[in-house]
């Protein structure tokens, strides 16, 4: 019989599931026999918590304290339960008499276990630690949780902004975390001749791993070779030509609320527009929005789903958690079913021929050429996921005013915050489009303005979005006048934002009134 372990769906790597599947009978079975055992069980209660205690101390300093955890929470929250089960068991055994002392007793050893652990981090945290000299709130520089209670709305946005307002342009976020406002961060972080890679955040597609998510910049530098081919010059023409009908179609549904004189939620609309257009191009499917006017239940889980990554970024261990041990929870669940949506039309896209290539085309095709179709399939579900939602260093980093941020610290620069920095806009808060044309005074330093990121992890899309941007606006603009509908003062979009990896934006309602051949509102 093959010994493998699993507990609510999730399968242990094999030779942690050996290692339980003989520790546990064996364990078991010299409790019968340990005299060793029984001498411990008699130890006054005092001892044992202290022993408990000395216990969790040195987890934290001679294991926790080094390298990362994340990925292996699930296996030591199940290893703890197990010893936790071991220890019931003795002391009902040969300890105390019934099972509710024996209860109480493993709690009070589990208790001072834990508190002692938790109590070194944070004393480690806050006293000794590397960026202990860095502003920020207390509670941030001691544990994550605080993060993650503070951005349960969805708004972390708002919330690093009143931050940068309370503790100026670098706060220390988390125990190992520094969110950096300043126009030099996407340059120093991701611009030519950095040494950064990628934060532990990016491992929550993990077993997939897409381009823009595998922390190995070697990985990441072949792979980006293949997309790169998927969106050369002569890629890029066939994409145009069905961006171009999309486009047409979403105008021809515009045309038609406003014929009826019905306000244009657009917010919604263009989320129809972007995912019909990248469902074609990852699985050659569109995902019919615009044509049945009404949302596809895979783009309604994916919504879902990124709402776990807004709270839970900060907390990537406890995601890892929540995929192993609880698929059946709340967000969780849509978040795994999203991922075998994608994985299952990945698999679709991989038995047909497409009329025309898609970007899938150009991974696919790379694989096949490789022999290595099957192998890659985690690669080709990553990218998947990738294409439809489409830095820490190890070393330090000393920005130009000889400011130096410590190795191994997480580096967030939010493109929120950077886009309403005074010392690099006139009225930062205000939407004048004519800064970026005709009013270019009104930009006082660019540096901060890195929308589709820069250097070896910028957005490989960036050429088409460019052209769905240019070609959906110029169609709109040249066909309509464009005003808020009754009831809409535009604030609305950004009052309900959430940031959620992508930034979801609230409704938008436009009113559309066709011009006439002649320019004229007809
Ligand atoms: C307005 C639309 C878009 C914006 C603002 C945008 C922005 C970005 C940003 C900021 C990144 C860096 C993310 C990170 O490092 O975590 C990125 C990466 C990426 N984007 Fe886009 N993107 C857009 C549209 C697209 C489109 C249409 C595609 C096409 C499939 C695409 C594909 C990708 C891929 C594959 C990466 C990973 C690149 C790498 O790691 O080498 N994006 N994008």
């Amino acid at each position: 019989m093959e010994n493998t372990f699993s507990f609510s769906g999730y399968e242990l790597p094999v030779g942690m599931s050996k290692l339980i599947w003989n520790f546990v009978p064996v364990s078991i079975e010299s409790l019968s026999s340990s005299h060793e055992l029984q001498s411990i069980m008699h130890i006054s209660l005092p001892l044992q918590l202290y022993g408990a205690a000395v216990l969790g101390l040195l987890s934290h300093l001679c294991v926790f304290i080094r390298g990362e955890w994340h990925m292996q929470a699930p296996t030591i929250l199940i290893l703890y339960s197990i010893l936790s089960l071991l220890i019931f068991l003795a002391e009902i055994r040969y300890g105390a008499s019934d099972v509710v002392s024996s209860l109480s007793k493993t709690l009070l050893l589990a208790s001072s276990y834990s508190t002692a652990l938790f109590t070194s981090m944070v004393i480690y945290r806050k006293y000794f630690h590397r960026l202990r000299h860095f502003p920020g709130p207390w509670l941030a520089g001691a544990t994550k949780f605080w993060h993650v209670y503070q951005c349960r709305d969805g708004r972390n946005h708002l919330l690093l902004e009143r931050l940068r307002q309370q503790y100026g342009p670098i706060i220390r976020t988390g125990p190992e975390e520094l969110t950096i406002i300043d126009p030099e961060m996407p340059g120093a972080v991701d611009g030519p001749g950095n040494n950064c890679s990628k934060a532990i955040w990016y491992d929550f597609l993990l077993p997939e791993i897409a381009l823009n998510t595998t922390r190995s910049k070697r990985d990441h530098d072949t792979r980006r070779r293949i997309w790169d081919r998927g969106f050369s010059a002569k890629a890029l023409a066939y994409y145009e030509e069905r961006v171009v009908e999309y486009a047409e179609t979403l105008e021809a549904r515009i045309a038609e609320l406003s014929r009826r004189g019905e306000p244009v939620d657009v917010s919604q609309w263009f989320y129809w527009f972007t995912f019909d257009v990248m469902g074609e191009f990852a699985f050659a499917k569109s995902f019919g929005m615009l044509r049945d006017e009404k949302w596809h239940i895979a783009v309604v889980m994916l919504r879902k789903a990124m709402r776990l990554l807004g709270p839970l970024s900060p907390v990537p261990w406890l995601a890892q958690i929540g995929f192993y041990i609880a698929p059946w929870m709340w967000v969780v669940r849509d978040w795994l079913a999203m991922l075998v949506w994608c994985r299952e039309r990945m698999g679709e896209r991989i038995q047909m021929t497409a009329a025309k290539p898609d970007v899938s085309h150009w991974l696919i095709e790379a694989s096949r050429k490789r022999n290595s179709l099957e192998k890659d399939r985690e690669w080709l579900n990553g990218d998947a996921v990738t294409i439809i939602i489409a830095g820490s260093p190890a070393a330090g980093l000393t920005l130009t005013d000889g400011r130096y941020i410590p190795g191994g610290t997480t580096i967030v620069a939010p493109r929120y915050s950077l886009a309403r920095l005074e010392s690099c806009y006139e009225m930062p808060t205000c939407f004048v489009p004519e800064r970026w044309y005709s009013r270019p005074e009104m930009v006082r330093d660019r540096r901060g303005f890195a929308p589709f990121a820069l250097g070896r992890y910028s957005c490989v899309g960036k050429a088409l979005a460019m052209s769905e941007l240019r070609f959906v606006t110029a169609l709109l603009v040249s066909r309509y006048d464009i005003g808020f509908a009754k009831g809409e003062d535009g604030t609305s979009v950004l009052r309900e934002l959430r940031d959620q990896f992508t930034a979801a934006p609230g409704a938008l309602n436009l009113s559309f009134q066709r011009r006439g051949l002649d320019g004229q509102t007809g």
